[in-house]
């Protein structure tokens, strides 16, 4: 099979990658395409191997096996012509704690040939009170949004940002979201780590599910929320319905629950079918089902599923 010359390659490309840590294998095999000019949230648990796989697409870490190529390029053979043409925010470090804020934006600025316009970045993140203060005196929430800058002030074609919302309050938050959100307006790929599943349910074109090592499930957030298990229909009425009676109508695999009383639950594939059955059947028994929802699944939900209610070591 040959690329067509006219289709850029994807921003990233990895496929089967290892990393190990001595004994430790952080990322086993890993797999993942990301689009140009999408936005991809890489979700799992602590220590599923989400940074290691970033910093080795960054070309701080030299792969043990598999290949990983980013904008067409090998990020450790290739790294002097790549970094210029991504941006990289840390969680932390990596910046000299006594200098001012926006002299450090502004440097970082002039090592780029067609930067954004550094004083509406620092407006638009609400940095403009911090402009001459030291980066060890900004809050945690400023450090973190100065670090958003510097990733994104010399226009890079792709951005990694390791938990950027982390610690945020939710003005910063959004301003965040309404950044990032912007960067893929101009085209720019987004690459995004993060614990919180409302951010990737709202920013991301793609998220991949990273757990020991692999990505063990890709999509859309609503396809993610849609495949696999079942969403719930819920109603209330009288208490100590008959259960049993209502499992016999329903497609083979669902199940009733009445979690509390006079709560029922119905965990089935939610069709017009399924809602045409459970409301017939209430009819049948002369009850009227109040409060009658469907419930999706969250990607929480689908998160825990995929990944387990265990804490990780
Ligand atoms: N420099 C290192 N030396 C040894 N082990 C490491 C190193 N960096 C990471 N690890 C281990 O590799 C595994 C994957 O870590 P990694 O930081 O990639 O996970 P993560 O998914 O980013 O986790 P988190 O959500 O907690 O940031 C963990 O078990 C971690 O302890």
């Amino acid at each position: 099979m040959h690329a067509d010359p006219d289709r850029p390659r994807p921003a990233v490309e990895i496929a089967g990658l290892v990393k190990r840590y001595g004994d430790k294998t952080a990322v086993d095999g890993l797999d993942l395409v990301v689009g140009r000019g999408s936005i991809t949230a890489v979700l799992g648990p602590n220590g599923a191997g989400k940074t290691t796989t970033v910093e080795t697409c960054e070309g701080y870490r030299r792969p043990d096996a598999g290949t990983v190529r980013v904008l067409g390029l090998d990020p450790v053979t290739q790294g002097a012509e790549l970094r210029p043409r991504i941006g990289v925010m840390l969680q932390s470090g990596g910046v000299y704690a006594g200098a001012r804020a926006v002299e450090m934006l502004r440097h970082t600025a002039r090592l780029h040939a067609d930067p954004l316009d550094v004083p509406a970045l620092v407006e638009r993140l609400g940095l403009g009170s911090c402009g001459r203060t030291a980066y060890r005196r900004l809050s945690g929430g400023q450090q973190q949004r100065l670090a958003l800058a510097m990733a994104v002030v010399g226009r890079p074609e792709l951005v990694f940002l390791d938990e950027p919302t982390a610690g945020l309050d939710p003005q910063a938050r959004r301003a965040t979201w309404d950044l990032v959100r912007d960067l893929r307006r101009d085209g720019v790929t987004v690459i995004v780590t993060t614990h919180h599943m409302d951010e990737a349910e709202q920013l991301a074109d793609q998220v991949a599910i990273v757990d020991h090592g692999k990505v063990i499930a890709t999509g859309t957030p609503d396809a993610l929320c849609r495949g696999g298990a079942e969403d719930s229909l819920r109603f209330d009425g009288p208490a100590g319905l008959d259960l049993g009676a209502l499992l016999k109508v329903l497609p083979d695999g669902a199940a009733v629950a009445e979690p509390t009383p006079g709560s029922y639950r119905v965990e089935a594939p939610v069709d017009p079918q399924l809602l045409a059955t459970v409301t017939t059947w209430c009819a049948a028994a002369g009850i009227l089902p109040e409060r009658l929802t469907v419930q999706r699944r969250s990607l929480e939900d689908v998160f825990l599923d995929l990944t387990g209610r265990d804490l990780r070591s």
